[in-house]
């Protein structure tokens, strides 16, 4: 059975999701207390994939993340899904009761806290921040009664350790997803048929000079490929060197896409293809 690395305890939206991607496939899901130990699980072999959180309708992309799929480890993008990340404000309702002027300090992760800045604004001011994954915030409330602790996180998280949901759905929009990423050395090909395949690459450019990103982005234009990400992204070299990280709604098995990238790299440009994998959007079921 495939071990799946997610970023833990039991109860984060990584997990909600994967719960959901891997409905039909049977897998063994891994909690890791860091996003660098879920890439290293992977990477020194010990689970066989990671799921990864890497851009939200709200906070945009997850850059730590996508520095690690670029710098600091060698794992090709398997697939990628979309899911709805419902935050809540979750703590003991014996304690708070509806007074959220007894809550001091909340405990959660930096994008989740994001997605949730009108109603902390308008609800909770002045309370303290203190960083980690969702559950792990609401484990922490958990085992801290009586201090005015609250966590923001999911409904799974909130069952799962025994608190109460104080505020239901205090993300901002309703139409809040996360996009997740699955890496790993080598295809899953249990996963399901889809139409969409993506390419991802990461292209670094010869020098700067005037029209060179244009010349890049025409390789595509003309040949009428759709791109549905372009990202810059500091190489760390040298202070204001980037790469381009682009996603591409095309296979690489295709006649127009290696053509194009040929192109890129005929003017000069040093290209890395990250993955060419499924991409599935979230079906309210
Ligand atoms: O802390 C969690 O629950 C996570 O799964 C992490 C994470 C993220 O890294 O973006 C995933 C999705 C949410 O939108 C917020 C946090």
């Amino acid at each position: 059975m495939k071990r799946i690395a997610f970023l833990g305890p039991e109860g984060t939206v990584s997990e909600e999701s994967s719960r959901y991607f891997f409905s039909d496939i049977t897998v063994e899901l891994v909690p890791y207390k860091l996003i660098s130990d879920v890439f290293l699980a992977t990477e020194s072999g010990e689970t066989d994939y990671s799921v990864i959180p890497i851009e939200n309708t709200i906070e945009g992309s997850v850059s730590l993340h996508m520095d690690w799929i670029v710098h600091e480890v060698d794992l090709p993008i398997q697939a990628e899904w979309t899911y709805p990340s419902r935050q809540n404000l979750i703590g003991d309702v014996k304690e708070i009761g509806s007074d959220l002027s007894k809550i001091k300090k909340v405990f959660s992760h930096p994008v989740a806290i994001a997605q949730c800045k009108q109603f902390l604004r308008k609800n909770l001011p002045d309370v303290d921040f203190e960083y980690m994954s969702t559950a792990e915030g609401v484990r922490i409330v958990k085992n801290n009664p009586n201090q005015g602790f609250a966590a923001i996180g999911t409904e799974l998280a909130c069952k799962k350790y025994g608190l109460n949901v104080l505020s239901k759905h205090i993300h901002e929009h309703d139409n809040n997803f996360t996009r997740f990423m699955l890496v790993g050395k080598k295809p899953l090909i249990e996963i399901k048929n889809t139409k969409l395949i993506k390419t991802s690459i990461l292209v670094t450019l010869p020098e700067d000079y005037p029209g060179a990103l244009h010349q890049v982005l025409s390789a595509f234009s003309w040949r009428r490929i759709n791109l549905s990400r372009i990202e810059s992204r500091p190489t760390k070299k040298k202070l204001g060197s980037y790469y381009f990280y682009i996603e591409i709604e095309e296979s690489m098995e295709t006649v127009l896409l290696p053509a194009a990238i040929q192109e890129i790299e005929a003017i000069g440009c040093k290209v890395r293809t990250l993955g060419c994998f499924p991409s599935f959007s979230y079906v309210n079921d």
